[in-house]
């Protein structure tokens, strides 16, 4: 299986003085649920930004198995793109079509962009959306307009939008920022499904130490741009969480540990 291992080795990105990615170092093993936690600003973002290239490093590499990511270019690019699928915040679903186009949109990255310009699409590709939505529960809407549907809805379209492209990665860019605790879990819920079922390599920036710690298989933490922890759940003690968050009673801190359910003291002896 180290064909589909990711090796990060060595990443650097920076913008202008700004060092958003320090040379930061991973590997991560295939089926892995990795949650990446830290401060607003600490490179959580970038770091998945530069696994799909959206945002090329500085220096460093990036590689798939024997695949070279950070040197893929043209086609190869594409397929790239096409294995690591990703999810945003804002669900990124164009409104004005319904629910069964968007997952079609999906397939773009499958065949190319100039086929998909008129938006055909076959027969089998069809079955494939309606098989992605009634897997995240949402057949019934398939024909109802994005725009419409709500928040914790419209991010289950997207996880459907981004199984038809037959990924081998999901990348979840703070995935249930915006959700309510019950659309949180349905969609926390989803990734892990996916994950089991298929046997998909998931990566999610999370702002919520409950649920890193109820859904991730390992955790790691950056603080400005670098790699500050990389271990399990129940590694999570107090002090390593004020040295993630920058010190007992910052915002951050106090949002990190108030979300959690573990009462302070289970906490502390984690
Ligand atoms: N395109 C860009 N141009 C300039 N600076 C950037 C750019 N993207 C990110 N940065 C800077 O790099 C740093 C890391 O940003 P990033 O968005 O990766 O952090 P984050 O951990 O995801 O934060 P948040 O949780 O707020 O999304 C920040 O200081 C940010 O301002």
């Amino acid at each position: 299986m180290t064909h589909r291992t990711l090796h990060i080795s060595g990443v650097t990105r920076r913008f202008g003085s700004k060092t958003a990615v320090d040379n930061v170092t991973l590997d991560i093993a295939p089926g892995q649920f990795v949650g990446i936690i830290g401060s607003s600003g600490a490179g959580k973002s970038t770091l998945l930004r530069l696994l799909n290239r959206m945002v090329e490093p500085s220096s460093g590499e990036i590689r798939f198995g024997h695949r070279e990511v950070t040197k893929l270019k043209a086609r190869a690019l594409r397929e790239w793109r096409r294995e690591c699928a990703m999810i945003f915040q804002q669900f990124n679903l164009i409104e004005r079509l319904d629910v069964l186009t968007n997952v079609l949109v999906g397939r773009i990255a499958a065949h190319g962009f100039a086929s998909s310009m008129v938006m055909r699409f076959s027969d089998a590709e069809r079955q494939m959306a309606i098989e992605a939505l009634d897997r995240l529960g949402m057949t019934e809407h398939a024909l109802q307009r994005a725009g419409t549907l709500s928040g914790g809805q419209q991010q289950r379209v997207a996880i459907a939008r981004a199984l038809v492209q037959k990924p081998q990665i999901m990348l979840a860019d703070e995935p249930i920022a915006s959700l309510d605790p019950g659309n949180a879990t349905r969609v926390m819920d989803a990734l892990r499904s996916i994950n089991r079922e298929d046997g998909l390599t998931v990566l999610v920036n999370l702002h919520t130490l409950d649920t890193a710690r109820e859904y991730c298989d390992r955790i790691v933490a950056m603080r400005t741009g670098r790699i500050v922890f990389d271990g399990v759940a129940g590694q999570l003690t107090r002090e390593v969480v004020r040295d993630i968050y920058g010190g007992a009673g910052t915002d951050e801190f106090n949002e990190a540990i108030t979300s959690t359910r573990l009462p302070l003291p289970e906490l502390a002896l984690a």
